[in-house]
């Protein structure tokens, strides 16, 4: 970790449509070369107005140019962590399951169900000589959700008409909700859509997994704020939806996804650095590493102690 960085606890991740934050100023970029490989873009530090340091990376790259199942979570999440990172406030577009999530509303998932079709890494374990399994019982980091409710609710109850004026009706925030993450890039079929319903989904997207999973191992506290594009292609006598429909409602989703950052990175960097708000992740990965054996071979050993240092060096 450079001395530079030494101060930067949060990590924003932005999906679709959202490529930068508002009310900061970028003090450089950077690139850390993981032993996953470079991130989907460069990581920008950026100062809050109070000068308080987070870090900025666009999931999907510069101009949006990596499709879902091919964005290198691996080297993001240990970029991110390589900076001294300690929670990840990531954003997605996802589609609703639900009449009640409606295009324009936010959404704080609690459970995800894995339908992504075993192509993209998921593991920083995979290829190499250590076993461990991470438990994902809970996938979002509980105390930083509960965190974030209050603030984010109060931000969406009072935005202004311009802020969702797009939508014509003021955006609610949903809490409690399964995040169904599927391969694509393809949306959903009619069938799969509503089949996704009686499994209990209530939104979906592409990208949450592995970045989660990931998260989890190594040892970050993780949590998704889901903007309401479309209602994917459920319902009957409806169009099913498309990437037309999605860019829509997207700049707007955005705009309000940049006003809640901008609203709450101060104090969530406060909670962070206090470790009120993350004691479930920190030493979590001691319980899920299977006991060290001969076989560990000491170049993985050497790769995993860039995300688990503790462990591993
Ligand atoms: C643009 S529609 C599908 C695309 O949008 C979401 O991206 P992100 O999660 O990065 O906001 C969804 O997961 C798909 O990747
Ligand atoms: N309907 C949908 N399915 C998957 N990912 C999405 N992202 C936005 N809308 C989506």
């Amino acid at each position: 970790m450079s001395a530079d960085n030494e101060n930067v606890l949060i990590g924003v991740i932005g999906g679709s449509g959202l490529y930068h934050l508002d009310n900061l100023t970028l003090l450089k970029y950077v690139n850390p070369k993981t032993p996953w490989g470079l991130p989907s873009s460069p990581i920008a530090i950026c100062a809050l107005p109070s000068g308080t340091k987070v870090a900025f990376l666009a999931r999907h790259g510069v101009g949006h140019s990596i499709p879902p199942s091919a964005v290198p979570s691996r080297a993001n999440i240990a970029a991110l962590k390589s900076l001294g990172i300690r929670a990840i406030l990531a954003f997605s577009a996802v589609g609703s399951l639900r009449e009640e999530l409606a295009p324009g509303d936010f959404v704080m998932p609690d459970q995800i169900i894995d339908r992504t079709k075993g192509v993209r890494p998921a593991s920083f374990f995979e290829g190499t000589t250590v076993v461990a399994h991470a438990a994902f019982g809970d996938p979002f980091a509980g105390k930083l959700i509960g965190w974030l409710e209050g603030r984010v609710r109060k931000v969406l109850e009072e935005a202004s008409e311009e802020e969702y004026s797009t939508r014509g009706k003021k955006p609610q925030l949903h809490t409690g909700k399964t995040i169904v993450c599927m391969e694509g890039p393809q949306f959903s079929t009619r069938a799969e859509s509503r089949m996704y319903r009686q499994w209990g989904g209530d939104i979906i997207n592409m990208s949450v997994l592995p970045e989660a999973k990931l998260a989890r191992e190594a040892e970050l506290g993780y949590a998704l704020i889901a903007t309401v594009t479309d209602y994917d292609s459920w319902r009957e006598n409806e169009s099913a939806v498309t990437a037309t429909e999605v860019i829509k409602t997207l700049h707007a989703n955005a705009k309000l996804s940049r006003h809640i950052a901008a609203t709450v990175l101060e104090e969530l960097h406060e909670a962070a650095a206090q470790g009120d708000i993350l004691t479930e992740e920190v030493g979590a990965m001691q319980f899920s590493i299977m006991p060290r054996s001969e076989q560990q071979k000491p170049e993985d050993r050497q790769k995993l102690s860039y995300i688990l240092p503790a462990y591993f060096s």
